[in-house]
Formats: C-alpha cells, structure tokens, sequence
C-alpha cells in the first residue's frame, strides 16, 4: 500500500514527512494552490518517490520542473490528455492521471487513458482542482473496472483510518495524504503522519 504526503514544501518537514515512512511525496507547481512551491527546497526526499503535480501545464514546463526536482512521478490533475501523458511517459516519467469523483459518470474518461498511466489517483470533485479537504462516496469506485491501479485521494485524515480499512478494491495501490494533516498549508503534523501510517501498514501491506 503506496502512501502518498502531498503539498510538501519546508525542508525540515520534508525530512520529518520522509522519516515518518512516507513512501511517495508530492510537490505542487500549481500556482493558485495555497502549498505552490514557488523554489526548490534545500533538502528533497531520498526515500521516497517524488511527485511533481500539475494542472493543465505545458510538456515543456512539466520536463524542467521534473529536471530541477529530479521528479519520478507526474501527477495531472487538470484537462491533459492521453497525447501529453504519452509525451511525458516516454521522457522516462511516471504517469498518474487524476480523476475528479462526484458520479460514477466521472470513471467514463479512464479508458482512453489505460496502458498509458501508472496509475490513476481519484480524487474528489471540487470547484478548484484539488486540495478540497473533503471525501467522496468511495462506494462509486466499484464501478471502476479497468486494470490500471489507483491511488484513493481527497480529505483523507487521521479519522479516516476506519474506512480505509473497510475499503476493497483489486487495483486499489494506495492513498494520498494532504490538507487532513496539515498544521498550516504546506505543513504537515508529522506526528500524526507517522501514526497514522504505522496504524494502517499493521492492517493492510
Ligand atoms: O492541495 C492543493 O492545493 C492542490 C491544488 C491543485 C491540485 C491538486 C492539489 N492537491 C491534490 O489534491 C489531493 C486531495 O487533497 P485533500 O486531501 O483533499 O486536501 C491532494 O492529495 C493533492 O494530490
């Protein structure tokens, strides 16, 4: 079970954030985003995988920020078609294409993406683009068939450990921490990330 820390921005919490067992980590280059990293930070993770995440950026953009961060991961969660996420997989970059979930109509896109992404991140629905702080009904997601695994997302906290736990799905490969664990935008309350991860990798590997 991928664990992903996302809107990651101080260097000393990204040290904690990565001590805490952090398996992936997530940088926002979106500029609206209250977690915008607007330079590099002085330390970036070594353990973990690193993410960059985007909102309808161009390929040429995308390829500097991946160089500068030295980026494994593209996280793309704006209107980029499967023609960009091809370009992008084939600089050497891992794919995550995000969905925004309110319906089970919001799955119908996924199948022009298949054997293109790494993975899918669902996210929920929400006027911006991302970092709503709130869930969706993670029962529409049984409607989901395709193969490509994906990563459960959208105002996930320490209280959502219960459900997490409940959850079933073949291709579920992990989930996305963000706003739940914050003390402040771009801050994450290591602590409780570390409990947190520590409480869900006894249940479910
Ligand atoms: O967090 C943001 O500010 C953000 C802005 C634009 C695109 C994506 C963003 N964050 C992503 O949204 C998910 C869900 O966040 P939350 O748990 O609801 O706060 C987050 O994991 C990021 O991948």
């Amino acid at each position: 079970m991928i664990v992903k820390v996302c809107g990651m921005r101080e260097p000393e919490n990204i040290r904690a954030i990565e001590q805490a067992g952090a398996d992936w980590m997530g940088f926002i280059f979106f500029p609206h985003s209250a977690r915008y990293v607007t330079h590099c930070p002085e330390y970036l993770p070594e353990q973990c995988r690193r993410v960059g995440v985007f909102v309808n950026e161009s390929t040429e953009n995308i390829l500097l920020k991946a160089q500068e961060f030295g980026l494994h991961y593209i996280q793309l969660h704006g209107r980029e078609t499967p023609e960009q996420c091809r370009k992008l997989k084939t600089a050497g970059l891992g794919i995550v294409k995000v969905f925004s979930i309110a319906r089970e109509s919001d799955l119908r896109p996924v199948g022009c993406y298949e054997g293109i992404c790494d993975y899918f991140l669902f996210d929920t629905a929400c006027s911006g683009y991302g970092g709503s702080g709130k869930t969706f009904h993670w029962d529409i997601l049984q409607a989901y068939q395709a193969k490509t695994p994906f990563l459960l997302s959208g105002g996930l906290r320490p209280g959502s450990l219960s459900s997490l736990l409940q959850f079933k799905h073949e291709q579920w490969a992990g989930i996305d921490l963000n706003s739940g664990f914050e003390t402040a935008p771009g801050l994450k309350d290591s602590a409780a990330v570390h409990t947190f991860i520590n409480q869900l990798k006894q249940k479910i590997q």
